[in-house]
């Protein structure tokens, strides 16, 4: 049955999960519900494979088997409908982690320097007053 794609019917990923068993099989390809109940039998990959991937989005299975061009074509006897892409959970997005902006500390970098100035003033003051006050006794 193959309906034009605008009068496709709609199934959400869940109605689509619900034919999941060998009497009522379905999947989706390529965005596509795929009712393959009665191919089964008939797979020449076998009924495993199809019923491995039964109720789910078998996209990536199918393209990698690398089916035929006639393999394609016969996908249209099997077609349903289209599944509704707002029924798929949204992908998670890859967040990083906020870091803080690098904010050094500008008043403890002032102070430093002050000290760097300081202190050797305070030790130069110190010997002045030293030999001052030795020299006076
Ligand atoms: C409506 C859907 C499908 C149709 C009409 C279909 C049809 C076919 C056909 C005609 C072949 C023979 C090889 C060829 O012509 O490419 C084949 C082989 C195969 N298919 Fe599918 N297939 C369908 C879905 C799937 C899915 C969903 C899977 C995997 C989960 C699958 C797995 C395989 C495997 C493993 C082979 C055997 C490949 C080999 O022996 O080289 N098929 N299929």
């Amino acid at each position: 049955m193959a309906a034009a794609d605008t009068d496709a019917k709609l199934y959400t990923l869940q109605e689509v999960s619900e034919h999941n068993n060998s009497k009522d099989c379905w999947l989706i390809i390529g965005g596509k519900v795929y009712d393959v109940t009665r191919f089964l039998e008939d797979h020449p990959g076998g009924d495993e494979v199809l019923l491995s991937a039964t109720g789910k989005d078998a996209t990536d299975d199918f393209e990698d088997v690398g089916h035929s061009t006639s393999a394609r074509g016969m996908m249209e006897e099997y077609y349903v409908g289209k599944v509704d892409p707002s029924s798929f959970p949204s992908k998670p997005t890859y967040t990083p982690a906020k870091q803080a902006a690098y904010n050094p500390d500008k008043s403890s970098d002032f102070f430093m320097k002050l000290l760097q100035f300081l202190v050797p003033l305070g030790i130069l003051a110190l010997a002045v007053a030293v030999r001052y006050f030795t020299k006076s006794n």
